[in-house]
């Protein structure tokens, strides 16, 4: 009783105040929790706010320095992730993503590390060269489905990449079940749209129960979610049993481990982790490019005029030339500045009780790194909602590498492994993108351009709300097969 009446005392960092028992619960917001996160920062005069919810302590960060503080610099006991219900009973929750901190969680970083860093990335040039020069045939023949376009490559280099698996140039019937598969998982992440993530003994009521419908999601999303983690998982691991077919991180790293069934089951969860961590994530970039260049002709401009005048008329731009480009460099970090995929961190859970800034912060706290609200920090990024590559650049056309954490991909021990790979994948299809293609404002029947709201979805990946533009091809297509 004294520990919690000490805990309830403790001063707290600034934020709404709560009802009793519910906390801040009905003050939460229900949808684009980052918008009204970052309008709190200064209703509270705060950047990092306390709020309650049913007895759950949360601590929103809105400011960069302050998560550099808590998440970077005190890592050890804020890197945990807090447990969902919803996604134990689909049975996901030793995914990388989701997982929580400790021995098994480093295991599985170590492995990615291995495989993802800056410098194993050049391995897979090749790859992403291949899937790119489909994306853009893909483009051409038909734009009007650029969106899919974008899934299709996101999807394709990761299956590619992680299981050694040829999705084809459209994508194929594995691609639609694990779009839907992911879609489903990612609304059982998201938090208040199941009552069982808040409450979660309400998981011991029968199924029978009224309210107790999350049962048949689960069932349902789990047999969906076992058929797609194992068939490419058994794919991948009878190709590099029999040594046949292409090579895959999956082979890599059932090569590394000691084998068995412990082996398996580590390497399918890791597999399936960065396919849905890395897909949806690359697609969404490309996505809001393809907004941008829609809203912004004179930057697809500027950046066709660059690399013209790099790399002359026909040349193909690949990987090595992005040092030499570094408006298209300034234009990659713009996108993932603008519109975030993922514009409110993962949570992280502290392990253990802390104090900053004279505040307490009890264990369990989840902190919620509002990564929307940082990315539009006017002081940094003056106005902030438009898209303008030269924050990035100094007045002699260079990049200012003073700021060149991409914040987009999160914070601490659980930043994003992938970011060395999505960095490659996303840069070279903008830029064969802008160099191929022509993006404007598609028109109505009277010819009168049809409005883009801008707008973005509510959902974990928060992706461009669809819109229409018009793509036109400008450079010959038989350029790509330099
Ligand atoms: C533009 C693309 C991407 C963005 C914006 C992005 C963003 C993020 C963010 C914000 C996190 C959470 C970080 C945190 O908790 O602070 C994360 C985690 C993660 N990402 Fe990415 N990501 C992208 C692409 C990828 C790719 C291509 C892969 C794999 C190849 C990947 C694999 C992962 C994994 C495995 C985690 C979980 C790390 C952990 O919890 O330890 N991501 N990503």
């Amino acid at each position: 009783i004294l520990v919690r009446r000490e805990r309830k005392s403790a001063p707290k960092h600034p934020g709404p105040r709560g009802l009793p028992f519910i906390g801040n619960a009905l003050q939460l917001p229900k949808s684009k929790g980052w918008l009204t996160f970052t309008k709190w920062t200064k209703i509270y005069n705060s950047p990092v706010i306390y709020a309650n919810a049913l007895g759950q302590e949360l601590l929103i960060v809105n400011s960069r320095k302050d998560a550099e503080e808590l998440l970077d610099n005190r890592a050890p006991i804020s890197s945990d992730r807090p447990a969902v219900p919803l996604v134990q009973m689909i049975g996901w929750d030793n995914q990388t993503p989701i997982m929580h901190y400790g021995n098994l969680w480093r295991r599985h970083r170590k492995m990615l590390h291995q495989s993802l860093r800056k410098s194993a990335i050049e391995d897979y040039e090749s790859l992403f060269a291949e899937k790119s020069v489909q994306f853009m045939h893909n483009l051409a023949q038909n734009p009007a489905e650029f969106m899919r376009h974008c899934k299709v490559y996101g999807v394709s280099i990761i299956l590619d990449l992680v299981y050694g698996y040829d999705v084809g140039p459209n994508g194929n019937e594995f691609f639609s079940t694990s779009e839907e598969v992911f879609d489903r998982t990612n609304r059982a992440l998201l938090p208040g749209r199941f009552a069982v993530n808040s409450f979660p003994v309400l998981q011991y009521l029968p199924r029978w129960f009224p309210g107790a419908g999350f049962h048949d999601f689960a069932t349902e999303v789990r047999e969906e979610a076992n058929e797609m983690r194992g068939m490419p998982f058994n794919f991948a691991k009878k190709n590099w049993v029999n040594g046949v077919g292409k090579p895959s991180l999956v082979g890599t790293w059932l090569k590394d481990g000691e084998g068995g069934e412990e082996e398996d089951t580590i390497v399918g969860d890791m597999a399936v982790g960065i396919f849905g961590a890395g897909f949806e994530t690359t697609a969404t970039a490309l996505m809001s490019l393809f907004l941008a260049l829609t809203l912004y002709p004179e930057v697809q401009r500027k950046a066709q005029q660059e690399i013209v005048k790099v790399m002359g008329e026909h040349r193909l731009p690949s990987l090595k030339d992005r040092p030499h480009l570094p408006y298209l460099e300034a234009i990659y970090r713009e996108i993932l500045r603008w519109r975030p995929p993922l514009p409110l961190d993962l949570p992280h859970k502290m392990n253990e009780p802390d104090t900053y800034e004279g505040y307490f912060i009890p264990s369990g706290t989840l902190i919620l790194a509002n990564i929307w609200a940082m990315t539009r920090d006017e002081s940094v990024y003056p106005e902030p909602e438009e898209f303008r590559p030269e924050r990035f650049l100094n007045p002699d056309g260079t990049l200012n590498d003073s700021d060149d954490r991409v914040l987009a991909y999160g914070f601490g021990r659980r930043v994003c492994p992938g970011k060395y790979l999505a960095s490659a994948s996303v840069w070279l299809a903008s830029t064969r993108i802008i160099s191929f293609f022509d993006i404007s404002k598609a028109k109505d029947a009277m010819g009168n351009e049809i409005e883009v709201t801008g707008e973005h979805t509510d959902d974990l990946i928060s992706r461009p709300v669809d819109f229409q533009c018009s793509i036109n091809l400008r450079r010959d297509l038989e350029d790509l097969n330099e």
